[in-house]
């Protein structure tokens, strides 16, 4: 990340004084799914500072996508004066969440502290660690780990009935399936109650969040806690993204798209928040920027008069990608952008944000350096055949790095920028990037 953090880019933007509540700011933003109580829920959010908390289980050694509108949420109910837990799942990681489709390969226990390392780094990028309301990171290994199995069975198991636990839905839909559930993911949700639990006791905490499809894990732990200490706490589920077409929200051709700029580069990070759909990109702009509510009703307009010029994807990428990557890095994205595709001077440009720009170009190869331009173009797809490849160039319509060549047989070296890096262009619009081995 830059100098610009993550946090500097959220709280220039924090005062919105359309909203007298955070409840009905989460609410206008589309953060409510479902809840406990919802007069009891709004009633603890507009009144004095609660502790609340979220969890995250180190499955990666990223967060991804979908982990962002949580640290987002955190960071939103933060910002209204209330104090967050962000939890990274120590314990959590080693037994896995059992997903609707199938078990989960164990991690071993090194990799899973390495991860919580990892993620207890990105999380504290989106809180702010100031004054009361300062954000405290927990490890839930730290009161299971001590844990005995005689005492987690006498003590925590008589609280839950297996009979509701098999009703939770990823439960559930392992029941029905071939590959059935391990008694160890079958756990999972006793260990989530349980954090809840040890946060209201040793915190306070009286409000957990998470995405939609923790509604069961959420509920584990209220109920624990009404049973085992008389007391009625609240959860929040957010809604599941999907994106209006039925497909998947978080991925671009199957890959993730990660928190990591290591994993995802800000300029591949920054494309993929571009191509939102003009069907989708309010309710994003909505739920995923800190953007005061005239200002995405502006975009919402601009996307019903001008959806050609983009407006509102492309604020949405830049605020998305500022938030992440810090604003520098999401200015560098565009850059990349206009110098590439806009014809531009190639030359400016960081060699990292270079590198990460064609390697999301269509037709990209690695290729020895003493390969020339005809090579190149045959190699990335540009050009069916050297022979093609000679009259392109004849013709002048081929450059490189955005200077037109006159000579298929030119070597790459002498024409590489700096790192090796090669942009070819046949016509106006048609890109490929090549990397000099
Ligand atoms: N189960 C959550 C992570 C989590 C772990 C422990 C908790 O106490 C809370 C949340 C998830 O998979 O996203």
């Amino acid at each position: 990340m830059s100098s610009d953090t993550a946090l500097d880019v959220l709280t220039r933007q924090q005062n919105d004084p359309t909203f007298a509540s955070v409840w009905d700011e989460l609410r206008w933003r589309g953060l409510v799914h479902v809840s406990t109580d919802e007069t009891a829920l709004k009633e603890a959010l507009d009144g004095e500072p609660i502790t609340y908390y979220c969890g995250f289980d180190p499955t990666a050694p990223s967060l991804h996508c979908g982990n962002l509108l949580q640290l987002l949420t955190l960071r939103r109910i933060q910002l209204a004066g209330h104090k967050p837990l962000a939890l990274v799942g120590g314990s959590t990681g080693l037994i896995g969440d059992p997903r609707p489709t199938a078990e989960r390969t164990l991690n071993t226990p090194e990799t899973v502290a390495d991860w919580v390392d990892r993620l207890r780094a990105q999380v504290s990028r989106f809180l702010s660690p100031d004054g009361e309301n300062g954000v405290r990171l927990v490890n839930n290994l730290d009161w299971t780990a001590p844990l005995s199995a005689i005492d987690f069975l006498r003590d925590i198991g008589k609280y839950f009935r297996v009979n509701s636990m098999l009703k939770k839905d990823a439960v559930a839909a392992r029941l029905n399936s071939a590959a059935g559930i391990s008694y160890t993911e079958f756990s999972y949700q006793i260990l989530q109650g349980l954090d809840y639990r040890e946060l209201f006791l040793q915190y306070g905490c009286t409000l957990q969040t998470g995405g939609s499809d923790q509604w069961g894990n959420l509920t584990s732990g209220t109920e624990l806690i009404r049973r085992t200490e008389g007391a009625s706490v609240h959860a929040l589920g957010t809604p599941l993204i999907v994106n209006s077409d039925g497909t998947k929200f978080g991925k671009s051709e199957g890959n993730a798209i990660w928190l990591d700029a290591d994993m995802t580069s800000p300029y591949a990070f920054y494309q993929f928040w571009l191509n939102t759909s003009d069907a989708d990109v309010v309710e994003r702009l909505r739920q995923f920027t800190f953007l005061t509510r005239a200002e995405i009703e502006r975009l919402e307009q601009a996307v019903a008069d001008e959806p050609f010029r983009r407006e509102a994807q492309r604020t949405l990428a830049f605020e998305v990608t500022a938030v992440v990557h810090g604003v520098e890095a999401s200015q560098a994205a565009i850059d990349a952008a206009a110098a590439l595709f806009g014809n531009g001077d190639l030359t400016s440009l960081d060699e990292r944000t270079l590198r990460s720009a064609i390697a999301e170009l269509p037709g990209s190869a690695t290729l020895p350096g003493d390969a020339d331009v005809a090579k190149a173009l045959v190699e990335t797809g540009l050009v069916k055949s050297l022979g093609e490849a000679r009259r392109a160039v004849d013709q002048g319509g081929v450059s490189v790095n955005n200077v037109r060549v006159e000579d298929a047989a030119a070597r790459l070296s002498d024409l590489a920028l700096p790192g090796g890096v090669v942009v070819l262009r046949r016509g106006k619009k048609t890109l490929a990037g090549v990397t000099l081995a």
